[in-house]
């Protein structure tokens, strides 16, 4: 996915919000989005999206399937959750178990039968980075999503980005407090002054190996690893 000389104003007269932006985005890239409040983050996000068209440039080659997981997931929808995810599920074409195995990895089964307008706003998160993974993304973008999520779901994360990446999915997340500093290959994009430059930094290249374990050993081993910042991923 590329964007050439992208400038963006939410309004024809309003002033400009990114000026000439020009990026590239390939398979299995995790790009994290840094800048202070207002620079423009979540409106990079937006047009990377397509939920806003560029002001000028152009944006090609975004994959069929994005994901979107908005800084504000919208609960003024008369649906329980169940509901609203089994009628996505039917819109993107997966089965409707999709979202019950991911509420369940990021335990939120209790959260199935509330009406999206009970939910709190860390469980209304929740439910916005489910719907956002519920088809296999060929671009994933999370704005913020470190920030009201519980400590559980925050530590699965990681994993759920490194297994989008390892699919040749493309991830992008806005994260002011840079909790994917440490992820292995990821790139870093910095908002400034409506300009986005790409900060190279030293990290090392990502490596994937297979470690087979015994099955009863697994969640142990999981965990070492884990707890030493690789990223994990059972198979099978
Ligand atoms: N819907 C909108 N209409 C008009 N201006 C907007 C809109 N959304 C954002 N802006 C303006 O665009 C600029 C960039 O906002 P944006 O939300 O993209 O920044 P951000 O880096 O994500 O900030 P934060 O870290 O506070 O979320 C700000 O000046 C903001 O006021």
């Amino acid at each position: 996915m590329r964007l050439s000389e992208v400038s963006f104003r939410y309004s024809r007269r309003g002033p400009w919000v990114l000026r000439d932006v020009e990026l590239s985005l390939g398979p299995g890239t995790v790009a994290e989005v840094t800048g202070r409040n207002g620079a423009g983050k979540s409106t990079l996000l937006r047009l990377l999206a397509g939920i806003v068209p560029a002001s000028r440039g152009s944006v090609t080659g975004r994959p069929a399937v994005v994901g979107y997981a908005p800084d504000v997931f919208p609960v003024d929808q008369p649906f329980t959750v169940s509901a609203y995810l089994a009628h996505l599920a039917g819109i993107r074409r997966v089965p409707r178990s999709s979202g019950t195995a991911l509420a369940e990895r990021l335990n939120a089964t209790h959260l199935l039968g509330l009406p999206l307008g009970d939910l709190s706003k860390g469980s209304a998160q929740k439910i916005g980075l489910i719907q956002a993974l519920l088809a296999p993304p060929g671009l994933l973008i999370l704005d913020e999503p470190f920030a009201g999520l519980d400590e559980q779901t925050r530590a699965e994360l990681p994993s759920i980005i490194g297994e989008v990446a390892a699919g040749g999915g493309a991830v992008v997340v806005s994260d002011h407090q840079n909790q994917l500093r440490e992820f292995p290959g990821a790139v870093r994009w910095l908002v400034e002054g409506g300009a986005v430059s790409v900060q190279d930094g030293d990290r090392p290249r990502r490596a994937v190996i297979e470690v087979i374990v015994d099955a009863a050993d697994a969640a142990e081993v999981e965990q070492k690893l884990r707890a030493d910042g690789h990223v994990t991923r059972r198979v099978g």
